[in-house]
């Protein structure tokens, strides 16, 4: 399985990761978000990051924000964890170069799987991936699980992130479900502030995964 770290903010932290071959890096641009990369890096130094799995995670931008920021930060894959809909989605991707692939992120909250597998069939034709986390105001970042079991009640037919509170705890749980992620999405209970990562808990996650 592969790991992604989310919410970097620190040179050294993404250097030593990607010497423990995390398969990709999450950066925030969301002001709102304690993680915001911008507060912390510039554009210039997540560009010169050597690394193929740079994630940029979006809350509801403009496709002409995300397109410079994509550009500039040489981002490879865009993480969309606000509300937008296929036809922005579908835009976004004529203005972003072809090969750059597509998270699209279904946060988890109160919606029937009836419910869930229609928002995830419309979206199916343009992303290349699903992520799931849980809802919140702060759209994400929490540290909130979800049920996984609801996942069990979907038909997913494209590779996903796993998302929302993953620990140290409950990533056994992960034998729970019917289909397994690609790749876990780790944040806040990695951390020992917002936007530092704890390695060596990162470091026991990759013992067991
Ligand atoms: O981390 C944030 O601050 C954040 C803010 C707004 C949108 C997404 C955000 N992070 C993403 O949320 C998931 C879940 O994080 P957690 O494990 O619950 O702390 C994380 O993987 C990021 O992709």
């Amino acid at each position: 399985m592969k790991l992604k770290v989310c919410g970097l903010t620190k040179i050294d932290q993404i250097q030593e990761l990607i010497s423990l071959k995390v398969d990709f890096l999450g950066f925030i641009f969301y002001e709102k978000s304690p993680r915001y990369v911008l507060n912390h890096l510039t554009l210039k130094e997540i560009a010169e990051i050597s690394h193929t799995g740079k994630v940029g995670v979006f809350v509801n931008e403009s496709i002409k924000g995300i397109v410079e920021i994509a550009s500039e930060a040489q981002l490879d894959i865009i993480q969309l964890h606000g509300d937008e809909n296929e036809n922005y989605i579908a835009n976004l991707k004529t203005q972003l170069p072809f090969n750059m692939d597509i998270i699209k992120v279904i946060r988890i909250g109160n919606q029937t799987a009836g419910e869930l597998q229609k928002t995830i069939n419309h979206q199916l034709s343009t992303i290349n991936y699903l992520l799931f986390d849980t809802d919140s105001k702060a759209f994400g970042g929490t540290g909130e699980t979800f049920d996984w079991e609801i996942l069990n009640e979907l038909e997913i037919p494209i590779p996903y992130f796993l998302s929302g509170g993953i620990s140290l705890e409950n990533v056994q749980q992960l034998s729970t479900l019917n289909t397994q992620p690609i790749s876990l999405d780790i944040n806040s209970k990695f951390e020992t502030e917002p936007g530092i990562k704890d390695l060596k808990k990162i470091k026991q996650l990759y013992e067991k995964l």
